[in-house]
């Protein structure tokens, strides 16, 4: 009987990739002052012995670094092991534990890339497992419990954290310091308790197998970089970034996506010479940034990034330059996806 059970048990595979999920201090007082990326995955999985009735779970060590130095090629060599996962017909679901600072990045970069309907879960951790009331733990088992979920199937890549259900390509890291630290502008899809998950909305964007990119097709990501857009901003960075190579620039501009005067000529320059302009918003909780609003992007032949902040931007340009340089095109994409 007791075999019986477990073979209906769905089988998770947990890609480890480091970060403060996996991170040790000092003493258990130490909730911000810890090393990220110390412990093994198969320390973290004999730590929650309640993973074993929600699904048979195995750990892959894929990395073990601080999400603030994840490379294109981390990103390239974690999404080909995930669709080979996935292409697998013995696992059910995978769940990738992240640092934080770069998770949303790599969750919305899956969400585009893997040709799957299997439930792919991020999680990470704002507290090392060694502090008093750490999240790493509960995190981690809501993560497993989504994945072994049937309902998971075919929302895209989630990230569980401080027990909702958010989508991958929504969610951002808010605040550096509170449990509280992921959210969406658009709100979370659902909630887990207790291992069961509930849900209350569904992801509206092109995602996964609807998706008309396929990781298996990426040779390698072309060079797009971000410049921050403040008071008395001047074009020197945008123009460094175009020199060093860059084939489009994220203007993480301000408030709707707005450029300094002292910027748009040089931003319409770089767009004669090939660079693509993707006009971003890097206010708090959430751009909106509109085409001709603010600066005349028919006319420049800019690109706006929409909602997606300018970390996620990045992130679509890149994909999407694998696939075209047209400008058209691209605003395409940043609608659909
Ligand atoms: N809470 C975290 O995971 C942050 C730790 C580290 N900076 C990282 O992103 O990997």
């Amino acid at each position: 009987k007791e075999v019986e059970t477990q073979t209906k048990l769905a089988n998770v595979v947990v890609l480890a990739t480091g970060g403060t999920i996996a991170g040790a201090g000092a003493s258990a007082a130490n909730s911000a002052t810890y090393q990220a990326a110390k412990v093994g995955i198969e320390q973290l999985i004999a730590g929650i012995p309640e993973l074993s009735k929600l699904a048979n779970v195995r750990g892959e060590q894929v990395m073990q670094i601080a999400s603030e130095s994840i490379t294109n090629d981390n990103l390239l060599q974690l999404g080909r092991r995930v669709s080979e996962l996935a292409d697998s017909k013995d696992v059910d679901g995978i769940v990738i534990t992240h640092g934080t600072d770069t998770l949303e990045e790599t969750a919305y970069f899956l969400n585009l890339v893997e040709k799957t309907d299997k439930p792919i879960i991020v999680v990470g951790s704002m507290r090392p497992g060694t502090a008093m009331s750490a999240d790493g733990m509960l995190n981690l088992y809501n993560a497993v419990a989504v994945a072994s979920s049937k309902e998971a199937h075919g929302k895209g890549v989630l990230v569980t954290m401080n027990d909702e259900i958010q989508s991958g390509r929504d969610v951002s890291k808010m605040i550096n310091i509170k449990t509280e630290a992921f959210k969406s502008p658009w709100g979370p899809l659902g909630m887990v308790v207790e291992g069961k998950s509930y849900w209350f909305r569904l992801p509206a964007k092109r995602h996964t197998m609807d998706s008309e990119f396929d990781i298996k097709n990426i040779k390698s990501l072309p060079d797009v970089e971000i410049a921050y857009s403040y008071g008395n901003v001047d074009d020197t960075a945008y123009k460094a970034l175009a020199q060093a190579g860059a084939k489009a620039i994220i203007h993480a501009g301000t408030g709707n996506g707005s450029v300094s005067s002292r910027v748009v000529p040089s931003l319409q320059a770089l767009r004669k010479d090939g660079v693509q302009i993707i006009r971003s918003s890097h206010v708090n909780a959430g751009g909106f940034v509109l085409r001709n609003a603010e600066q005349p992007d028919d006319k420049y032949d800019w690109v706006v990034a929409h909602d997606l902040n300018p970390q996620k931007a990045r992130i679509l340009a890149m994909v999407a330059l694998t696939k075209t340089n047209d400008s058209k095109e691209l605003q395409r994409m940043f609608w659909e996806y």
